[in-house]
């Protein structure tokens, strides 16, 4: 794109710039499952959805997170029920700035399922 860079230039790539970039997502600044549905309702990843990285340095734990991820999910759904608590008011979504982008803290009701 024009740039010039130096051999041995230390790179660390933000990826927040294209987890967020207009033009790419439906909703590119909000925490919307719909960034993800076609307008069939089909489930597509955006060729924006890199949280793992690209190229050469790619994370190594791509193939092994999601599915970690999964099975830690699903169980703990499977086991508890999560509820908002009433008096909790509404999610506030905005993220915390730190090396990664976090959920403020937050309350919530967990009853175990029957
Ligand atoms: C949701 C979980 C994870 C996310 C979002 C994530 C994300 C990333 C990102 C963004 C990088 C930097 C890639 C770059 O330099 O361009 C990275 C590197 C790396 N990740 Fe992950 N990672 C996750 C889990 C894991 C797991 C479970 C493992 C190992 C079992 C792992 C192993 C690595 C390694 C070894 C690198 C360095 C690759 C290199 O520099 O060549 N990651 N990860």
């Amino acid at each position: 794109m024009g740039y010039s860079i130096p051999k041995g230039t230390l790179i660390i790539p933000l990826l927040a710039s294209v987890l967020n970039e207009e033009g790419q997502w439906k909703f590119p600044n909000e925490f919307n499952p719909e960034n993800f549905l076609n307008d069939k309702g089909e489930f597509v990843k955006p060729e924006a959805f890199m949280p793992f990285s690209t190229g050469p340095r790619v994370c190594l734990g791509e193939g092994l997170a999601p599915m970690e991820l999964f099975l830690i999910m699903v169980t703990l759904l499977r086991k508890f029920r999560f509820i908002w608590p009433e008096d909790a008011g509404e999610p506030d979504y905005t993220p915390l700035f730190g090396a990664t982008l976090t959920p403020k803290p937050y309350r919530m009701k967990i009853q175990l399922r029957k």
